[in-house]
């Protein structure tokens, strides 16, 4: 893994929303780098602007200062190279379309060949552990099924960059746990970025590289910490670990303070 070559640069970034006297300031001189194949969570209080970060990252709402950068190219739009996972599933999934379908649908902006298309699908399918449902609807499927779809759905897309919002909130605890180690699978098998909002301190140090932590709105970074804990990562062996004990209580103290 090529841990050094930024692939994603935050530089400066401010982003507000409204004018005049209703303008509100959300994010205020944000800068940091995420580097390519790099697991980096983002956490912060409530409400801090993590959501409209990750909005500016994907080029889904413009930099109000500052820039955002892929492979050093602005992002004023979505970028071809990225794809976004969000929490509610039940909202981003077609529920009159297949599983299959489902994946195939942001394939179909991309010139591929029908075999390619067919293979992108089946693969990612495959990934997520799915292969034996490709002919079922969404709703046939429990929460954490359906949250499988769409990270097949995007990992179809073949990003470079996955973003993720939140992505396993509304899933139980071992579900949750499962979801997580399949995360850590996917940027094993295919080598991409991923940058992952959360506001579960535990999940945030189980996945990362680092984690960026970020103050009350309007946000910016307040510290970024590293995860020097080893892979292949272990939901009981990694969480008993003292230096995971470590990390969580610095992460969480970080957060408090800037509460
Ligand atoms: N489209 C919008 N127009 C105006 N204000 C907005 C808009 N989107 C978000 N905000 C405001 O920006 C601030 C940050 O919201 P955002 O959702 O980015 O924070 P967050 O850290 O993701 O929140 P949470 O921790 O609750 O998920 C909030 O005060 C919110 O009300």
């Amino acid at each position: 893994m090529s841990e050094r070559q930024v692939r994603l640069s935050i530089d400066g970034l401010h982003k507000g929303y409204g004018v005049g006297a209703a303008r509100k300031e959300v994010i205020s001189d944000l800068t940091f780098d995420v580097h390519a194949g790099e697991f980096v969570c983002i956490v912060g209080p409530s409400g801090a602007g993590k959501t409209t970060l990750l909005k500016c990252l994907t080029g889904l709402h413009p930099a109000s200062a500052g820039a955002v950068r892929l492979d050093s190219k602005v992002v004023d739009g979505p970028p071809r190279q990225m794809a976004l996972v969000l929490q509610e599933y039940t909202r981003s999934l077609m529920p009159w379309l297949t599983v299959e379908k489902n994946v195939r649908l942001p394939l179909a902006n991309l010139k591929l060949s029908k075999a390619e298309r067919e293979q992108r699908i089946t693969d990612a399918l495959r990934e997520v552990g799915l292969s034996d449902v490709r002919t079922s609807y969404p709703w046939q499927l429990s929460g954490g099924m359906q949250q499988r779809v769409a990270i097949a759905r995007a990992l179809a897309y073949r990003p470079e960059v996955l973003v993720m919002d939140e992505p396993f909130a509304s899933v139980d605890a071992q579900t949750r746990a499962d979801l997580e180690d399949l995360m850590l699978k996917v940027r094993q098998d295919f080598g991409i970025t991923i940058v992952l909002v959360t506001h579960d301190i535990d999940e945030a140090v189980y996945l990362s590289d680092r984690v960026v932590v970020l103050t009350k709105g309007p946000c910016t970074v307040d510290e970024i910490i590293p995860v020097e804990l080893p892979f292949p990562r272990d939901q009981i062996e990694t969480k008993s670990d003292p230096r995971f004990v470590d990390l969580r209580a610095r992460v969480f103290s970080r957060i408090k303070a800037s509460a």
